[in-house]
Order: structure tokens, then C-alpha cells, then sequence
């Protein structure tokens, strides 16, 4: 681990805006990106496609130290393609099916130790904005500056739903919102790293605000911490 590089924290419940806001804040300071949701839902797609139950942490955390994956941006920050042993499977780790065994597999705390030094090593100069959970609490308890995102899960479903819409899939608002509520409760309820703010986390609710109006708090965060 690189311990020079800065690092920003963007932890928060499915739906608050983190990937969104984790990957322009990215591109706007040529900073790198990591998406640790994205090492959770390839663990359990690659599960479930190899046969493992998602409760089988012994088998779970073998897979999960054999990971073969590779994060693609062409340039820091860039919108960055996930390929999983060889595979573009950027867009079918985005199901909500996919989410909630993500959910499942990260509350095995073997598999969290399997994944913790892999996402350290995204620690590199310029600097890293990390997206996920437990950034802030357990991966990386010295960043400079940390977000806790939320947002009503009203509001995190109609944002969800809004979403995979545009993507031409056919959901319910209803069922979204059932799903919201069952992985916050889940990701809070775990023994380890639950999902929750560290004490010097800047809480932030997007309830009613636009993407852009929480960039700039996390802007002028940054200036008062003289990172930018
Ligand atoms: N402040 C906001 N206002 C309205 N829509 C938002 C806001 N933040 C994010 N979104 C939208 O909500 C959806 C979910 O955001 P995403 O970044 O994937 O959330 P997360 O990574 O926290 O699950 C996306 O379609 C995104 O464009
Ligand atoms: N640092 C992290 C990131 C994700 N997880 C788990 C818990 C989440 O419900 C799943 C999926 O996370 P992801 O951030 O991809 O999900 P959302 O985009 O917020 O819906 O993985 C975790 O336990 N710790």
C-alpha cells in the first residue's frame, strides 16, 4: 500500500448515488476508482455459476483469494470495464439478483479478509475515491476525507427503478423498495464491518439533492481539507 496517496471514502445503502458520484468525483480529479461492490457481486456471480452455495464460506473464500478479475479504465477515473476470467461481465453483475448475493457472500467474514489486501492495493498516486460500505471504517480508517451517502429507501428505489427502466427492464417499484429494504438490513445487521458511518465520516442525505449539488459539498470539503 502505497501510504502518500490519498484517499476519499464514499460509503452508503444501495441506491444513495455512491457509484454515480464515486465515478465523476474519479474523472473529474484523474484520481483512481475502486468499486469494492463490484469485488462482492463477482464473487457471487462467479458462485453461483461454478455451483457454490452462497453460504459456503470455505468454498466461497477460496474462490474469492482466486478471483481472476481485472478492472479496465483506459485512463484514470474513465468509465472502467469489469472482466472476470477473461469475460466483459461489466453489465450482468448489475442485477438486483446479483446485489442481493453480493449482500450475502460479504456478510462471511472470511471472505471479507480474502478480499481486504486486494482492494489496498487500488491505494496509488494521484489519489483514490473508494466506493462501497466499509471504506471508511474498516478498509481504509485513514482517509483524509470521508462520505457517508444515504438517501430515504423511498427515494433509493424510485432512483433504482428509474434506472433499470431506462435500461429496458421490466421492474416493480414495489418489490425494488422490498429489496432495498432487505439489503439495508442485512448489510447493517452484520457481525462484521456492517454498513455504517465511521465517526468522522461527513454524513450526507441526497434525499433532496441533485447529483451535482452533492459533488459540490464534496468539493468544497476537499478545498477545506486542501486536497484539490
Ligand atoms: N442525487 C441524486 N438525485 C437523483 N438521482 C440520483 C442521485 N444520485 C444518484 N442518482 C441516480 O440513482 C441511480 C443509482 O445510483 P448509484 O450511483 O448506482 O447508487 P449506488 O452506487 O449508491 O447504489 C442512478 O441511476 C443514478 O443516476
Ligand atoms: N465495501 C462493500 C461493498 C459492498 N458490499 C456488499 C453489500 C452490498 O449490498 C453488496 C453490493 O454492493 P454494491 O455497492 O455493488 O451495491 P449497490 O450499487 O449499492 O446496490 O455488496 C459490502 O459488504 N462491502
Amino acid at each position: 500500500m502505497n501510504s502518500l496517496a490519498p484517499v476519499i471514502t464514499i460509503d452508503g445503502p444501495s441506491g444513495s448515488g455512491k457509484g454515480t458520484v464515486a465515478g465523476l468525483l474519479a474523472r473529474e480529479l484523474g484520481w483512481h476508482l475502486l468499486d469494492s461492490g463490484a469485488l462482492y457481486r463477482l464473487l457471487a456471480f462467479n458462485a453461483s455459476n461454478h455451483g457454490v452455495d452462497l453460504t459456503n464460506e470455505e468454498l466461497l473464500t477460496k474462490l474469492a483469494a482466486h478471483l481472476d478479475v481485472q478492472f479496465i479504465a483506459a485512463q484514470p477515473g474513465k468509465l472502467q470495464q469489469t472482466i472476470l476470467e477473461g469475460e466483459d461481465v461489466s453489465q450482468v453483475i448489475r442485477t438486483e439478483t446479483v446485489g442481493a448475493g453480493a449482500s450475502m457472500v460479504a456478510s462471511l467474514p472470511a471472505v471479507r479478509d480474502a478480499l481486504l489486501e486486494r482492494q489496498r492495493a487500488f491505494r496509488e498516486m494521484p489519489g483514490l475515491i473508494a466506493d462501497g460500505r466499509d471504506m471508511g471504517t474498516v478498509v481504509f480508517p485513514d482517509a483524509p476525507l470521508k462520505v457517508f451517502l444515504t438517501a430515504s429507501a423511498e427515494e433509493r428505489a424510485r432512483r433504482r427503478y428509474l434506472q433499470l427502466k431506462g435500461k429496458g427492464e421490466d421492474v416493480s417499484l414495489s418489490s425494488l423498495l422490498d429489496e432495498i429494504r432487505a439489503r439495508d438490513e442485512r448489510d447493517t445487521q452484520r457481525a462484521v464491518a456492517p454498513l455504517k458511518p465511521a465517526a468522522d465520516a461527513i454524513q450526507l442525505d441526497s434525499t433532496e439533492l441533485s447529483i451535482e449539488q452533492v459533488l459540490q459539498r464534496i468539493r468544497s470539503e476537499l478545498a477545506q481539507r486542501d486536497l484539490v
